[in-house]
């Protein structure tokens, strides 16, 4: 669990890491069911693990909600030696799928409250509709009570007074 502060918002993340390996991908599969955001995650130093990127794009494709927001992220940015990915080779895929691309560390922890924070933006833009929507109805929750306090229609003291009204 994680928490940000994003245009004045308070944005509590819960983060679910899924195993990589094959055998748990029956288990993987029922996390993007609930998904609003996931990082697309390949290592830097594997050409193996970038080849999978698009395994994981089109199960998350087929799995989770249509608005889900991605990012694709190449970690272990500090292992320049064991290097096998080109940055351009994130920078052209993710830009072949629609999305954010950044490299991270992990080691070092570069670049890693960015990816949330942009993680956790792009998921309060897609829900901003629904978020507006229910600051406005909290809006009018709170204006309703504020009138019916001033009017003495509320609860405790200024209800007694309206019941000695009706003696
Ligand atoms: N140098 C370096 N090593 C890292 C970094 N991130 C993870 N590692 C190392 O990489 C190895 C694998 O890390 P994990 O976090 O187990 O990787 P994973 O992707 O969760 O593995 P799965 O369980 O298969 O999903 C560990 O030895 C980590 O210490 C990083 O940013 N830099």
């Amino acid at each position: 669990m994680k928490t940000l502060v994003i245009d004045g918002i308070k944005v509590r993340i819960q983060i679910w890491d899924t195993a990589g390996q094959e055998r748990y991908q029956t288990i993987t599969k029922q996390y993007y069911r609930r998904a609003q955001g996931i990082f697309l995650v390949y290592d830097i130093t594997s050409e193996r693990s970038f080849q999978h990127i698009m395994k994981w794009a089109s199960d998350v494709d087929e799995y989770a909600p249509d608005k889900v927001q991605k990012i694709l992220v190449g970690n272990k940015s500090d292992d320049v030696e064991k290097r096998q990915v080109a940055t351009e080779q994130g920078v052209k895929l993710a830009k072949a799928y629609g999305m954010d691309f950044f490299e991270t560390s992990a080691f070092t922890n570069h670049n890693i409250t960015e990816t949330f924070t942009r993680l956790a933006e792009q998921v309060l833009a897609a829900n901003k509709k629904d978020l507006d929507l229910l600051r406005i109805s909290l809006n009018d929750e709170l204006n309703l009570t504020a009138l019916e306090e001033e009017e003495g229609l509320g609860d405790g003291a200024s209800g007694e007074q309206n019941k000695s009204c009706w003696c």
